[in-house]
């Protein structure tokens, strides 16, 4: 039985959970079980007097112990491997143990550690959590979910991928269940949304990966990726079943690859309430920390003229969201649309171009305005730097190193305070390490990246690097939506969130992040939800009365607290 197929054994009554389970199955189930924490009532009640040790002991001392557990595991990817047999045995100790630790932690069980525990997820499966959908049983959709048990107002959130562009690792099949287990894991972390209430989901289309399709132990369709009809029609089957079941909840889209990505929210958007994180998640918090870099430059988005190295889900997600950005500070959208510069693999993306995607297209530059840019290999990143004097440089190319000394120096040369966002992930993707940016331009860079990274200290300034990763603004969005049971998740809530994590950012300091710590991810998702929150009401996609977002949005979050348990 999986983690979350055991939810139905309980509820909750007056803050109590009340179960029909007894005995070993009390403990096999991880939202109930306390293991040593339980009561000698709650043991007589239940039938666990003989299967625990005498010691009755606090949520406190299990969390002591968890952590020694952890710190005896001698790599990153065994301590997520052990997190995750936590949160599979005793879900509350799991994120207490990770609320407590949140910055030491949130790197292991998501970004960067996820990536490897990604790859490796068919050598150190252990146990199921989610549900996996096969496209070979688009029939099987709503059997699969009704085995879960739950009822229609019983889901929030879903989180699907089809796992075909794993942050930059690409393709990882099955395994991609992962990146959706890690991603709720931080929603809970830093929004409280409850984990009763959601689901992970595997759309298992097959895989291009011919590691894992020659790897005997793959638990995957051994088969290359289906497209075309047949994968949209399994995507609207998910789509169907999961709106159906569950009214209420969020459908998140992670990791799709560019074909997909864009396609299925266009599909989507406006018909239920969906987003994908990629994109716009992305967006909204690069977003944010150019606003900051902005204040701290002295200068307006409507001035900026930005370079976006790899112009994929990601990196136009982005550009869609600074262009947005510019207009609401003045420009028209034709000239904000023209204040960006897209490169791809194939150079600056020109609209002479034959194959460029649709979503890129709006970006294309005239072919003659970069006709003497030219250097010896075609117009790459170095030669639209040179020509371009971009204010801002970003990063979502999956090329590890290619922000060069000599292209941030050049860029460096023209501008006062450089904002340069490397923001591929994980780090052995990278486009350049902080250190070396703040060295190159002589500590005038404004550096935000996706992952986590230390402060770096240069002639005597400690620069803190703020963390530009959509785990800043997903969680507190989702739980802006559920408290509001936002109909769509609309541009206007994207904005919203953003201007909410700017304005919690103080960049008086020399050194300052451009963005909130992780440590305050909590709080920094409260004020993102209140936010999102509001403007649904205020574009009138709010389904409930919001009398006091604040409180509502405090009272929405799920605390990692063991509950009194009485049988039922
Ligand atoms: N920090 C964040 O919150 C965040 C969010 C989303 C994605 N990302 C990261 O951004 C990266 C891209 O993710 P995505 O979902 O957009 O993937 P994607 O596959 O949709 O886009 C990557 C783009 O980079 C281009 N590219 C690849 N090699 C290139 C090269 N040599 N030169 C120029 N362009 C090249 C590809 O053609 C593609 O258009 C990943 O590393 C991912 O982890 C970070
Ligand atoms: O998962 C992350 O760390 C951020 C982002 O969604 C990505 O795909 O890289
Ligand atoms: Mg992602």
């Amino acid at each position: 039985m999986t983690a979350v197929a055991a939810k139905r054994r309980f509820w909750v009554e007056d803050g109590s959970s009340v179960t029909s389970a007894r005995g070993v199955e009390v403990l096999d189930t991880p939202l109930l079980n306390k293991n040593t924490a339980f009561t000698r009532q709650e043991r007589a009640e239940l039938g666990l007097e003989g299967l625990l040790p005498a010691a009755v002991q606090t949520l406190e001392d299990r969390v002591r112990r968890a952590y020694e557990q952890y710190h005896e595991q001698p790599t990153d990817l065994l301590k997520n491997v052990f997190l995750a047999m936590l949160q599979d045995n005793d879900e509350v100790l799991f994120y207490r143990l990770l609320t407590e630790h949140l910055r030491e932690m949130l790197p292991v069980v998501y970004d960067p550690t996820v990536g490897e525990a990604i790859k490796r997820y068919s050598h150190e499966y252990r146990r199921p959590r989610g549900v996996y959908l096969s496209i070979a049983e688009p029939d099987r959709i709503e059997a699969a979910f009704q085995d879960l048990g739950l009822g229609a107002g019983d889901v929030d959130l879903i989180v699907a991928s089809d796992a075909e562009e794993i942050l930059g690792i690409g393709d990882w099949g099955a395994g991609g269940i992962g990146i959706a287990v890690g991603k709720l894991a931080v929603y809970t972390a830093a929004a409280g949304i409850d984990p009763g209430r959601v689901i992970p989901v595997s759309l298992d289309v097959g895989t291009n990966n011919e590691a894992l399709l020659n790897d005997p132990d793959y638990v995957g369709n051994r088969h290359s990726r289906v497209r075309g009809q047949r994968y949209d029609d399994f995507i609207d089957a998910y789509v169907r079943t999961a709106t159906k079941l569950f009214p209420r909840a969020l459908l998140h889209w992670e990791d799709f690859g560019p074909s997909n990505g864009r396609r299925i929210l266009e599909r989507y958007r406006d018909r239920i309430c969906t987003f994908n994180d990629d994109m716009q998640g992305t967006g909204a918090i690069v977003l944010a920390a150019t606003l900051s870099a902005a204040r701290v430059a002295g200068t307006r988005m409507r001035d900026q003229r930005i370079v976006i190295f790899g112009a994929g889900t990601a990196g136009v997600g982005i550009a869609d969201q600074l262009r947005d950005a510019m207009v609401r500070d003045g420009l028209e959208r034709g000239d904000a649309t023209r204040r960006i510069w897209c490169v791809d693999r194939q150079g600056l993306l020109t609209d002479d171009m034959t194959a460029l995607r649709d979503f890129q297209n709006p970006y294309a530059r005239p072919a003659a305005e970069a006709r003497d840019w030219a250097g010896t290999g075609g117009i790459g990143l170095a030669e639209v730097v040179a020509n371009v004097r971009p204010t801002m440089l970003i990063g979502t190319s999956t090329v590890h190193r290619a922000f060069t000394e000599a292209i941030v120096k050049e860029m460096a040369r023209h501008v006062d305070r450089p904002i340069i966002f490397p923001l591929s992930n994980p780090t052995e993707r990278i486009e350049a390490m902080p250190g070396d940016l703040i060295a190159w331009t002589g500590g005038r860079g404004l550096i935000s990246t996706g992952i986590p990274v230390p402060p770096v200290t240069y002639k005597g300034v400690t620069y803190a690097i703020g963390q530009a990763n959509n785990a800043l603004l997903y969680p507190g969005l989702g739980l802006g939506a559920v408290v509001a049971r936002a109909k769509r998740i609309s541009d206007g809530m994207f904005a919203a969130a953003a201007d909410a994590v700017a304005g919690l950012v103080s960049v008086n300091t020399p050194g300052a992040s451009l963005l909130p710590q992780v440590e305050n991810l909590r709080q920094v998702s409260a004020t993102v939800a209140v936010a999102v929150a509001k403007r649904a009401a205020e574009e009138n996609l709010a389904q409930a009365p919001l009398k006091d977002p604040i409180q509502q949005v405090q009272d929405a979050m799920w605390q990692p607290e063991y509950r009194p348990v009485r049988a039922g």
